[in-house]
Protein backbone atom coordinates (compact mmCIF):
# COMPACT_ATOMS: atom_id res chain seq x y z
CA UNK A 1 0.00 0.00 0.00
CA UNK A 2 1.03 3.87 -0.37
CA UNK A 3 2.34 5.82 1.90
CA UNK A 4 0.65 8.42 0.76
CA UNK A 5 -2.46 6.46 1.21
CA UNK A 6 -4.15 8.78 3.76
CA UNK A 7 -4.26 11.65 1.56
CA UNK A 8 -8.02 12.36 0.50
CA UNK A 9 -8.98 14.09 -2.56
CA UNK A 10 -9.13 18.06 -2.39
CA UNK A 11 -12.20 19.27 -3.50
CA UNK A 12 -12.36 21.42 -6.82
CA UNK A 13 -11.52 25.52 -6.55
CA UNK A 14 -14.48 26.93 -6.59
CA UNK A 15 -13.33 29.24 -9.33
CA UNK A 16 -10.73 27.71 -11.42
CA UNK A 17 -12.62 24.60 -10.92
CA UNK A 18 -15.31 25.81 -13.20
CA UNK A 19 -12.99 26.55 -16.26
CA UNK A 20 -12.09 22.57 -15.53
CA UNK A 21 -15.58 21.13 -15.77
CA UNK A 22 -16.52 23.57 -18.75
CA UNK A 23 -13.58 22.31 -20.72
CA UNK A 24 -15.20 19.00 -20.50
CA UNK A 25 -18.37 19.76 -21.36
CA UNK A 26 -18.98 19.28 -25.31
CA UNK A 27 -22.26 20.92 -25.93
CA UNK A 28 -21.13 23.75 -28.07
CA UNK A 29 -24.14 26.34 -26.28
CA UNK A 30 -21.49 26.50 -23.37
CA UNK A 31 -20.24 29.63 -21.71
CA UNK A 32 -17.74 30.08 -19.62
CA UNK A 33 -18.57 32.84 -17.18
CA UNK A 34 -16.80 31.59 -14.43
CA UNK A 35 -13.11 33.26 -14.31
CA UNK A 36 -12.33 36.41 -14.14
CA UNK A 37 -10.08 36.31 -17.24
CA UNK A 38 -10.93 39.03 -20.25
CA UNK A 39 -12.28 37.79 -23.93
CA UNK A 40 -12.91 39.20 -26.74
CA UNK A 41 -15.94 39.58 -28.50
CA UNK A 42 -15.00 36.37 -30.26
CA UNK A 43 -14.76 34.39 -26.98
CA UNK A 44 -11.34 33.98 -27.41
CA UNK A 45 -8.00 35.41 -24.78
CA UNK A 46 -6.90 38.65 -25.73
CA UNK A 47 -2.88 39.34 -25.27
CA UNK A 48 -2.75 42.96 -25.58
CA UNK A 49 -0.89 44.50 -28.73
CA UNK A 50 1.34 46.31 -26.10
CA UNK A 51 2.45 43.17 -24.77
CA UNK A 52 3.47 42.06 -27.56
CA UNK A 53 5.12 44.89 -28.98
CA UNK A 54 7.43 45.17 -25.79
CA UNK A 55 8.42 41.28 -25.92
CA UNK A 56 9.58 42.16 -29.67
CA UNK A 57 11.52 45.22 -28.11
CA UNK A 58 13.20 42.34 -25.08
CA UNK A 59 13.94 39.81 -27.92
CA UNK A 60 15.53 42.48 -29.85
CA UNK A 61 17.37 43.50 -27.10
CA UNK A 62 18.03 40.47 -25.87
CA UNK A 63 17.67 39.59 -21.50
CA UNK A 64 19.82 37.22 -20.18
CA UNK A 65 18.36 34.65 -17.78
CA UNK A 66 20.17 35.92 -14.35
CA UNK A 67 18.18 35.49 -11.14
CA UNK A 68 16.54 38.67 -10.21
CA UNK A 69 17.10 40.27 -6.80
CA UNK A 70 14.55 38.74 -3.92
CA UNK A 71 13.24 42.02 -4.04
CA UNK A 72 12.29 41.67 -7.97
CA UNK A 73 13.20 43.93 -10.93
CA UNK A 74 14.00 47.43 -9.70
CA UNK A 75 12.20 48.85 -12.75
CA UNK A 76 9.49 47.29 -12.06
CA UNK A 77 9.12 47.80 -8.52
CA UNK A 78 8.98 51.61 -9.41
CA UNK A 79 6.73 51.64 -12.00
CA UNK A 80 4.32 49.79 -10.01
CA UNK A 81 4.20 51.91 -6.97
CA UNK A 82 3.94 54.82 -9.31
CA UNK A 83 1.27 53.47 -11.21
CA UNK A 84 -0.71 52.89 -7.79
CA UNK A 85 -0.35 56.07 -6.15
CA UNK A 86 0.83 58.43 -8.61
CA UNK A 87 4.65 59.06 -10.08
CA UNK A 88 4.12 62.59 -7.82
CA UNK A 89 3.22 61.30 -4.80
CA UNK A 90 5.13 62.25 -1.70
CA UNK A 91 5.14 58.85 -0.38
CA UNK A 92 7.18 57.80 -2.60
CA UNK A 93 9.49 60.56 -2.83
CA UNK A 94 10.07 60.27 1.11
CA UNK A 95 11.29 56.96 0.23
CA UNK A 96 8.35 55.66 2.81
CA UNK A 97 7.03 52.74 0.64
CA UNK A 98 8.38 49.32 0.30
CA UNK A 99 7.36 47.35 -3.04
CA UNK A 100 8.48 43.98 -3.09
CA UNK A 101 7.55 42.42 -6.91
CA UNK A 102 5.02 39.41 -5.56
CA UNK A 103 4.06 36.60 -7.78
CA UNK A 104 0.79 38.28 -8.88
CA UNK A 105 -1.73 39.19 -6.44
CA UNK A 106 -2.08 35.83 -4.97
CA UNK A 107 1.68 35.67 -4.13
CA UNK A 108 1.74 39.63 -3.14
CA UNK A 109 -1.49 38.66 -0.58
CA UNK A 110 -0.14 35.52 0.70
CA UNK A 111 4.01 37.56 1.12
CA UNK A 112 1.78 40.00 3.30
CA UNK A 113 -0.15 37.68 5.58
CA UNK A 114 3.15 35.75 6.27
CA UNK A 115 4.28 39.35 7.41
CA UNK A 116 0.93 39.73 9.12
CA UNK A 117 1.81 36.68 11.02
CA UNK A 118 4.71 37.37 12.20
CA UNK A 119 4.78 40.51 13.86
CA UNK A 120 1.05 41.36 14.28
CA UNK A 121 0.76 37.96 16.72
CA UNK A 122 -3.07 37.91 17.21
CA UNK A 123 -4.25 40.07 15.06
CA UNK A 124 -7.17 39.46 12.90
CA UNK A 125 -7.68 40.27 8.97
CA UNK A 126 -11.31 41.84 8.42
CA UNK A 127 -12.83 40.57 4.86
CA UNK A 128 -15.85 41.34 3.37
CA UNK A 129 -18.90 39.48 2.89
CA UNK A 130 -18.88 38.65 0.26
CA UNK A 131 -15.27 38.11 -1.05
CA UNK A 132 -12.84 36.80 -3.35
CA UNK A 133 -13.01 33.06 -3.23
CA UNK A 134 -9.28 32.52 -2.21
CA UNK A 135 -9.02 35.36 0.26
CA UNK A 136 -9.93 32.86 3.02
CA UNK A 137 -7.71 30.13 1.86
CA UNK A 138 -4.56 32.47 1.91
CA UNK A 139 -4.85 33.23 5.08
CA UNK A 140 -6.17 30.19 6.88
CA UNK A 141 -2.73 28.31 5.53
CA UNK A 142 -0.94 31.96 6.66
CA UNK A 143 -3.07 30.96 9.75
CA UNK A 144 -3.72 34.35 10.50
CA UNK A 145 -7.41 35.04 12.06
CA UNK A 146 -9.78 36.41 10.00
CA UNK A 147 -13.39 37.74 10.07
CA UNK A 148 -16.04 39.14 8.21
CA UNK A 149 -18.01 42.34 7.47
CA UNK A 150 -20.89 42.96 6.39
CA UNK A 151 -20.72 44.09 2.60
CA UNK A 152 -23.50 43.01 0.40
CA UNK A 153 -27.32 43.23 1.13
CA UNK A 154 -29.01 41.17 -0.88
CA UNK A 155 -32.36 42.84 -0.18
CA UNK A 156 -31.15 45.93 -2.03
CA UNK A 157 -28.66 43.77 -4.20
CA UNK A 158 -26.45 46.74 -3.06
CA UNK A 159 -24.12 47.95 -0.59
CA UNK A 160 -24.81 47.45 3.35
CA UNK A 161 -22.62 50.42 4.07
CA UNK A 162 -24.35 50.78 7.73
CA UNK A 163 -23.38 47.33 8.43
CA UNK A 164 -20.03 47.30 7.25
CA UNK A 165 -19.35 50.39 9.22
CA UNK A 166 -20.75 48.87 12.11
CA UNK A 167 -18.84 46.00 11.76
CA UNK A 168 -15.07 47.55 10.98
CA UNK A 169 -16.17 49.70 14.03
CA UNK A 170 -16.77 46.72 16.36
CA UNK A 171 -13.60 44.92 15.48
CA UNK A 172 -10.69 44.73 18.31
CA UNK A 173 -8.17 47.78 17.79
CA UNK A 174 -5.87 47.56 15.39
CA UNK A 175 -6.98 44.58 13.39
CA UNK A 176 -6.33 44.77 9.21
CA UNK A 177 -9.52 45.64 6.95
CA UNK A 178 -9.22 44.00 3.89
CA UNK A 179 -10.85 46.45 1.06
CA UNK A 180 -11.22 45.63 -2.58
CA UNK A 181 -9.41 48.66 -4.21
CA UNK A 182 -12.03 48.96 -7.13
CA UNK A 183 -14.58 46.54 -8.82
CA UNK A 184 -15.38 44.64 -5.68
CA UNK A 185 -15.59 40.74 -6.59
CA UNK A 186 -18.04 38.95 -6.40
CA UNK A 187 -20.24 41.51 -6.20
CA UNK A 188 -18.94 44.36 -8.69
CA UNK A 189 -20.47 47.27 -5.92
CA UNK A 190 -18.37 49.69 -4.82
CA UNK A 191 -18.55 52.23 -2.22
CA UNK A 192 -18.67 56.27 -3.25
CA UNK A 193 -15.99 58.34 -2.78
CA UNK A 194 -18.21 59.86 -0.07
CA UNK A 195 -18.60 56.53 1.46
CA UNK A 196 -14.54 55.93 0.72
CA UNK A 197 -14.06 58.91 3.32
CA UNK A 198 -16.49 57.56 5.92
CA UNK A 199 -14.61 53.93 5.57
CA UNK A 200 -11.20 56.30 6.11
CA UNK A 201 -12.82 57.95 9.04
CA UNK A 202 -13.61 54.76 11.18
CA UNK A 203 -10.30 52.83 10.59
CA UNK A 204 -8.56 55.98 11.24
CA UNK A 205 -10.55 56.03 14.30
CA UNK A 206 -10.29 52.46 15.36
CA UNK A 207 -6.31 52.55 14.49
CA UNK A 208 -7.03 49.67 12.27
CA UNK A 209 -4.41 49.19 8.97
CA UNK A 210 -5.85 49.29 5.47
CA UNK A 211 -5.21 46.58 3.55
CA UNK A 212 -6.15 47.38 -0.26
CA UNK A 213 -6.49 44.32 -3.06
CA UNK A 214 -6.20 45.96 -6.35
CA UNK A 215 -6.66 43.61 -8.84
CA UNK A 216 -8.15 45.50 -11.67
CA UNK A 217 -6.26 48.95 -11.58
CA UNK A 218 -7.95 50.45 -14.88
CA UNK A 219 -10.05 48.29 -15.44
CA UNK A 220 -13.25 48.81 -13.57
CA UNK A 221 -13.49 52.51 -14.96
CA UNK A 222 -11.26 52.44 -18.12
CA UNK A 223 -8.95 54.86 -16.04
CA UNK A 224 -5.57 54.16 -13.48
CA UNK A 225 -6.73 56.69 -11.59
CA UNK A 226 -9.79 56.75 -10.85
CA UNK A 227 -9.37 53.23 -9.60
CA UNK A 228 -6.97 53.92 -7.35
CA UNK A 229 -7.96 56.53 -5.86
CA UNK A 230 -9.11 54.96 -3.05
CA UNK A 231 -5.65 53.77 -2.02
CA UNK A 232 -4.70 57.80 -2.49
CA UNK A 233 -7.17 58.77 -0.58
CA UNK A 234 -6.04 56.61 2.37
CA UNK A 235 -2.45 58.00 1.67
CA UNK A 236 -3.53 61.21 1.38
CA UNK A 237 -4.78 61.27 5.04
CA UNK A 238 -1.22 60.20 6.23
CA UNK A 239 -2.11 56.36 7.02
CA UNK A 240 0.04 53.29 7.20
CA UNK A 241 -1.30 50.97 4.08
CA UNK A 242 -0.90 47.84 2.35
CA UNK A 243 -1.44 47.20 -1.12
CA UNK A 244 -1.14 44.05 -3.11
CA UNK A 245 -1.41 44.82 -6.56
CA UNK A 246 -1.83 42.18 -10.50
CA UNK A 247 -1.01 42.66 -13.74
CA UNK A 248 -3.15 39.98 -14.55
CA UNK A 249 -6.30 41.24 -16.00
CA UNK A 250 -5.61 45.24 -16.87
CA UNK A 251 -2.53 44.15 -18.86
CA UNK A 252 -4.00 40.49 -19.76
CA UNK A 253 -0.36 38.80 -17.83
CA UNK A 254 -2.26 35.83 -16.22
CA UNK A 255 -0.07 33.78 -16.53
CA UNK A 256 2.75 35.63 -15.84
CA UNK A 257 2.32 35.74 -12.40
CA UNK A 258 3.36 39.43 -12.52
CA UNK A 259 2.13 41.94 -9.12
CA UNK A 260 3.54 43.50 -6.37
CA UNK A 261 3.33 44.23 -2.49
CA UNK A 262 3.14 47.97 -1.27
CA UNK A 263 3.59 48.80 2.33
CA UNK A 264 3.45 52.46 2.84
CA UNK A 265 5.23 53.21 5.95
CA UNK A 266 5.00 56.35 8.48
CA UNK A 267 9.03 56.60 7.68
CA UNK A 268 11.80 55.77 5.37
CA UNK A 269 13.48 54.21 8.06
CA UNK A 270 10.59 51.40 8.62
CA UNK A 271 10.09 51.10 4.94
CA UNK A 272 13.58 49.87 4.57
CA UNK A 273 12.97 47.64 7.76
CA UNK A 274 9.81 46.12 6.28
CA UNK A 275 10.66 45.63 2.54
CA UNK A 276 14.09 43.83 4.33
CA UNK A 277 11.86 41.01 6.25
CA UNK A 278 9.45 40.67 2.89
CA UNK A 279 12.49 39.55 1.33
CA UNK A 280 13.35 37.20 4.35
CA UNK A 281 9.73 36.13 4.11
CA UNK A 282 9.90 35.05 -0.12
CA UNK A 283 12.95 33.72 0.02
CA UNK A 284 12.29 30.41 1.10
CA UNK A 285 8.91 30.94 -0.02
CA UNK A 286 9.92 30.93 -4.08
CA UNK A 287 13.32 32.56 -3.75
CA UNK A 288 12.94 35.21 -6.24
CA UNK A 289 9.90 36.22 -8.89
CA UNK A 290 10.04 35.28 -12.50
CA UNK A 291 11.68 38.25 -14.80
CA UNK A 292 9.32 38.03 -17.73
CA UNK A 293 6.04 39.54 -16.35
CA UNK A 294 8.07 42.30 -14.71
CA UNK A 295 10.04 43.11 -17.93
CA UNK A 296 6.75 43.43 -20.11
CA UNK A 297 5.44 45.87 -17.19
CA UNK A 298 8.37 48.30 -16.65
CA UNK A 299 8.50 48.21 -20.66
CA UNK A 300 5.22 49.10 -21.30
CA UNK A 301 4.73 51.74 -18.49
CA UNK A 302 8.42 53.07 -19.54
CA UNK A 303 8.20 53.88 -22.67
CA UNK A 304 5.09 57.16 -23.40
CA UNK A 305 4.06 55.94 -26.78
CA UNK A 306 3.16 51.94 -25.23
CA UNK A 307 2.24 53.55 -21.93
CA UNK A 308 -0.65 55.32 -24.22
CA UNK A 309 -1.77 52.77 -26.16
CA UNK A 310 -1.80 50.18 -23.05
CA UNK A 311 -4.63 52.81 -21.63
CA UNK A 312 -6.59 53.01 -24.92
CA UNK A 313 -6.60 49.34 -24.53
CA UNK A 314 -7.58 49.21 -21.13
CA UNK A 315 -10.33 51.57 -22.22
CA UNK A 316 -11.06 49.60 -24.78
CA UNK A 317 -11.09 46.35 -22.74
CA UNK A 318 -13.41 47.84 -20.00
CA UNK A 319 -15.80 49.55 -22.53
CA UNK A 320 -16.34 46.16 -24.25
CA UNK A 321 -17.56 44.87 -20.83
CA UNK A 322 -20.06 48.25 -20.55
CA UNK A 323 -21.44 47.50 -23.68
CA UNK A 324 -22.18 43.38 -22.74
CA UNK A 325 -23.54 44.39 -19.17
CA UNK A 326 -26.27 46.99 -21.01
CA UNK A 327 -27.11 44.24 -23.59
CA UNK A 328 -27.65 41.75 -20.99
CA UNK A 329 -29.67 44.52 -18.71
CA UNK A 330 -31.63 45.44 -21.80
CA UNK A 331 -32.18 41.55 -23.04
CA UNK A 332 -33.50 40.59 -19.24
CA UNK A 333 -35.75 43.43 -19.19
CA UNK A 334 -37.24 42.88 -22.59
CA UNK A 335 -38.21 38.76 -21.97
CA UNK A 336 -38.72 39.19 -18.14
CA UNK A 337 -42.61 39.52 -17.78
CA UNK A 338 -42.24 39.66 -13.94
CA UNK A 339 -41.62 42.85 -13.55
CA UNK A 340 -38.37 42.22 -11.73
CA UNK A 341 -35.95 45.57 -11.55
CA UNK A 342 -32.91 44.29 -13.17
CA UNK A 343 -31.42 47.64 -12.78
CA UNK A 344 -28.44 46.29 -10.26
CA UNK A 345 -26.90 44.87 -12.88
CA UNK A 346 -25.66 48.27 -14.65
CA UNK A 347 -24.77 49.83 -11.01
CA UNK A 348 -22.18 47.02 -10.58
CA UNK A 349 -18.42 48.15 -12.31
CA UNK A 350 -15.88 45.75 -13.27
CA UNK A 351 -15.68 42.16 -15.00
CA UNK A 352 -18.50 40.65 -12.88
CA UNK A 353 -21.66 40.70 -12.03
CA UNK A 354 -23.58 39.43 -8.66
CA UNK A 355 -26.54 37.60 -10.27
CA UNK A 356 -28.58 37.23 -6.78
CA UNK A 357 -28.80 33.73 -8.10
CA UNK A 358 -28.62 31.08 -5.48
CA UNK A 359 -26.64 27.82 -5.64
CA UNK A 360 -29.66 25.88 -7.04
CA UNK A 361 -30.45 28.20 -9.14
CA UNK A 362 -26.60 28.42 -10.55
CA UNK A 363 -26.51 24.39 -10.65
CA UNK A 364 -29.90 24.92 -12.96
CA UNK A 365 -27.63 27.36 -15.05
CA UNK A 366 -24.50 24.91 -15.66
CA UNK A 367 -27.18 21.54 -16.01
CA UNK A 368 -29.56 22.59 -18.08
CA UNK A 369 -28.10 26.12 -19.85
CA UNK A 370 -24.33 24.95 -20.02
CA UNK A 371 -23.73 28.49 -18.67
CA UNK A 372 -20.57 28.10 -16.24
CA UNK A 373 -20.38 30.49 -13.18
CA UNK A 374 -19.34 30.54 -9.98
CA UNK A 375 -21.83 28.59 -6.97
CA UNK A 376 -22.59 32.57 -5.43
CA UNK A 377 -23.88 33.68 -8.42
CA UNK A 378 -21.24 35.67 -9.79
CA UNK A 379 -21.16 35.89 -13.74
CA UNK A 380 -17.94 36.97 -15.34
CA UNK A 381 -18.82 39.49 -17.89
CA UNK A 382 -15.56 39.31 -19.13
CA UNK A 383 -16.23 35.91 -21.07
CA UNK A 384 -19.97 37.00 -21.89
CA UNK A 385 -20.39 38.55 -25.87
CA UNK A 386 -23.29 40.64 -27.38
CA UNK A 387 -24.01 37.73 -29.06
CA UNK A 388 -24.61 35.61 -26.58
CA UNK A 389 -26.88 38.12 -24.45
CA UNK A 390 -29.85 36.95 -25.03
CA UNK A 391 -29.43 33.26 -24.59
CA UNK A 392 -27.55 34.28 -21.48
CA UNK A 393 -31.20 36.32 -20.39
CA UNK A 394 -33.21 33.26 -21.23
CA UNK A 395 -31.04 31.25 -19.10
CA UNK A 396 -31.18 34.05 -16.18
CA UNK A 397 -34.72 34.26 -16.20
CA UNK A 398 -35.70 30.20 -16.18
CA UNK A 399 -33.37 29.65 -13.54
CA UNK A 400 -34.79 32.28 -11.39
CA UNK A 401 -38.70 31.80 -11.65
C1 LIG B 1 -9.87 40.56 -5.90
C2 LIG B 1 -8.81 39.65 -6.47
N1 LIG B 1 -7.57 39.63 -5.88
C3 LIG B 1 -6.58 38.85 -6.36
C4 LIG B 1 -6.79 38.02 -7.43
C5 LIG B 1 -5.61 37.14 -7.83
O1 LIG B 1 -5.29 37.21 -9.16
P1 LIG B 1 -3.78 36.93 -9.59
O2 LIG B 1 -3.89 36.29 -10.94
O3 LIG B 1 -3.15 36.02 -8.58
O4 LIG B 1 -3.10 38.24 -9.64
C6 LIG B 1 -8.06 37.96 -8.06
C7 LIG B 1 -8.33 37.03 -9.18
N2 LIG B 1 -9.49 36.73 -9.51
C8 LIG B 1 -9.95 35.91 -10.58
C9 LIG B 1 -9.12 34.69 -10.91
C10 LIG B 1 -8.82 33.81 -9.71
O5 LIG B 1 -9.77 33.45 -8.98
O6 LIG B 1 -7.64 33.51 -9.51
C11 LIG B 1 -11.44 35.51 -10.32
O7 LIG B 1 -12.00 35.96 -9.31
O8 LIG B 1 -12.00 34.85 -11.17
C12 LIG B 1 -9.08 38.82 -7.58
O9 LIG B 1 -10.29 38.84 -8.15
Amino acid sequence: ASRFEGVSMAPPDPILGVSEAFRADKCDLKLNLGVGAYRTEELQPYVLNVVKKAENLMLQRGENKEYLPIEGLAAFNKVTAELLLGADNPAIHEGRVATVQGLSGTGSLRLAAALIERYFPGAKVLISSPTWGNHKNIFNDARVPWSEYRYYDPKTVGLDFDGMISDIKGAPEGSFILLHGCAHNPTGIDPTPGQWEKIADVIQEKNHIPFFDVAYQGFASGSLDEDASSVRLFVARGMEVLVAQSYSKNLGLYSERIGAMNVVCSSSDVAVRVKSQLKRIARPMYSNPPIHGAKIVANVVGDPTLFNEWKEEMELMAGRIKTVRQKLFDSLSAKDKSGKDWSFILKQIGMFSFTGLNKAQSDNMTDKWHVYMTKDGRISLAGLSLAKCEYLADAIIDSYH
